[in-house]
């Protein structure tokens, strides 16, 4: 279970750009949540995950995982737990190492990387038996570098590393936005699977509502800093897109959009 408590966040706090983003922030995603995150641009999106991955402290509040406080643990020993996806697909992959050299970078994630080049060999059969459910070809390049994959490629090695190493959570931000429609379809069912296989729980972030209901069990809607739409189960199963932007407009009415 992931918990935070409490959370102020401040950004450029004591500067004429103050800006309260959390103002007594609480969320709660229970073990093996799937939660969608939709919301308007600005609304804390991406701060909720960098503050569960550590990218970024809070004022004050608490971050726990199952009971432990992880608050003050150093965004290095929080990846022990947590696999991240962005929507850049060059931060997932290493682009100047090859395919075989950033799964072996991927599997070896929080040890200390100096296992012999012959090791990873032996490995080789075991990543491209990853690589072939992709249907991307991947497992015949093994030696060609990742910088020349397109981004579609990338994203879905970026996906299989991330979840190489036995983590608790994945954390998904807008990771399929910068892919083509069928790209996008293809990594987020990829994502599907892998979540249902190794039984994760997931936070994604999207602007893509029909991904919001179609897949995971819940879905949350935030705005200026706050959930604003929380439904999980036949509830969320009840909602449809025109449902989910019919909250949008109400929130741009609000605003004065
Ligand atoms: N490093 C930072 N320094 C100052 N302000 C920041 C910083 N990061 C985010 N903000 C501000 O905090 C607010 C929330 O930003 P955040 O990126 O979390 O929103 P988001 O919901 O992910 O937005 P989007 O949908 O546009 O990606 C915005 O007003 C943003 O300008």
């Amino acid at each position: 279970m992931l918990e935070l408590k409490h959370i102020h966040k401040y950004y450029n706090p004591g500067t004429v750009n103050e800006m309260c983003l959390f103002d007594d922030f609480n969320f709660k995603v229970e073990d093996g949540e799937f939660v969608a995150v939709v919301g308007s641009n600005g609304s804390g999106k991406t701060s909720m995950l960098n503050i569960v991955c550590g990218s970024i402290g809070v004022d004050s509040g608490k971050i726990l995982i199952n009971n432990q406080d992880i608050t003050n643990m150093s965004e290095h020993k929080r990846l022990s737990k947590i696999g991240r996806v962005f929507q850049d697909p060059s931060l997932g992959t290493c682009p100047s190492m090859t395919i075989m050299e950033n799964m072996a970078l991927a599997e070896n994630k929080g040890k200390p990387y100096n296992l012999g080049f012959c090791v990873r060999k032996k490995r080789k059969e075991y990543y491209q038996d990853l690589l072939r459910p992709l249907n991307l070809g991947l497992e015949d390049k093994m030696d060609v570098k990742v910088g020349s994959l397109s981004g579609g490629q990338r994203q879905a090695m970026a996906l299989l590393m991330s979840t190489m190493t036995p983590i608790e959570f994945l954390i998904l931000d807008e990771h399929t936005a910068a892919l083509d429609p069928k790209t996008a379809e293809i990594n987020m069912q990829l994502t599907d699977q892998i979540v249902k296989e190794k039984k994760l729980t997931s936070l994604m972030v999207t602007h893509n509502l029909r991904y919001a209901l179609e897949y995971g069990n819940r879905i949350i809607m935030m705005h200026q800093g706050k959930v604003i739409l929380d439904k999980k189960g036949k509830e969320k199963e009840a909602l449809n897109v025109d449902d989910v932007l019919a909250k949008f407009n109400e929130i741009s009415i609000e605003c004065g959009n």
